[in-house]
């Protein structure tokens, strides 16, 4: 089963991000996880495409790209030539989901459709055949450092049932709360990938707490 781990740059020192981005190339994190808040689908704003570009010219792994923002479908060609390799849209910011993962599509990088924990699992239906990832948000999208919620593991299972019963081939992708406590049993419990910013940037050895969480 494919493992991956994302840590997320928002935890990340931003005086220092070409550090940041080394020590992740020297990792055995596979991706590098990219927040784009607006402050308007989300109550925070963190940063955009000029710390995108700069993020991908020191980055070797591919770019996990995190959209929570109104109105995606206006800069999916932007955010595609500022670095995204995977590009993930919120279902509750746009009208025609299939429209937009079409768009990010035609960029030829891969596309990714996300909901916070207070959206059915069974909205997802339709699109999981046609996407590459699903990103379930384990915490309300947001903010860095907040608690995992716990009814995620029932939230996965559905997921997963859904993928499994439409033949989908699509990544389970879970974000927010995830740290080396959590990280075995929701490999176990069948999501490919970890988005994990305070949990790494946060951790007295990064390395170790990437090592760890892959291996334990
Ligand atoms: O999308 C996000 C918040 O909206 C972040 O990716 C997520 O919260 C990661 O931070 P942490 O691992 O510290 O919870
Ligand atoms: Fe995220």
């Amino acid at each position: 089963m494919t493992k991956i781990i994302s840590p997320s740059i928002l935890a990340a020192d931003f005086g220092n991000l070409q550090a940041a981005c080394e020590m992740i190339n020297g990792s055995e994190a596979q991706w590098l996880h990219i927040d784009i808040m607006d402050g308007s689908f989300v109550p925070n704003i963190s940063f955009g495409f000029p710390v995108l570009e700069a993020v991908k010219k020191h980055s070797t792994k591919p770019l996990d790209v995190h959209l929570m923002i109104v109105n995606p479908e206006k800069y999916i060609s932007r955010f595609a030539k500022a670095g995204a390799d995977i590009l993930t849209f919120h279902y509750e910011t746009v009208e025609n989901p299939l429209s937009v993962i079409e768009l990010i599509r035609a960029e030829g990088i891969k596309v990714g459709i996300t909901i916070n924990p207070d959206v059915p699992v069974s909205v997802l239906e339709p699109f999981v055949d046609k996407v590459d990832l699903v990103l379930l948000m384990t915490v309300f999208a947001g903010y860095g450092g907040q608690k995992f919620m716990d009814n995620s593991y029932d939230r996965i299972a559905e997921l997963k049932e859904i993928i499994e019963r439409k033949k989908a081939h699509c990544l389970i992708e879970v974000d927010g709360g995830v740290n080396e406590d959590n990280a075995s049993i929701l490999f176990e419990s069948g999501v490919n990938v970890l988005v994990a910013g305070s949990a790494v940037f946060g951790a007295p050895d990064p390395l170790k707490t990437i090592h760890n969480m892959l291996n334990t």
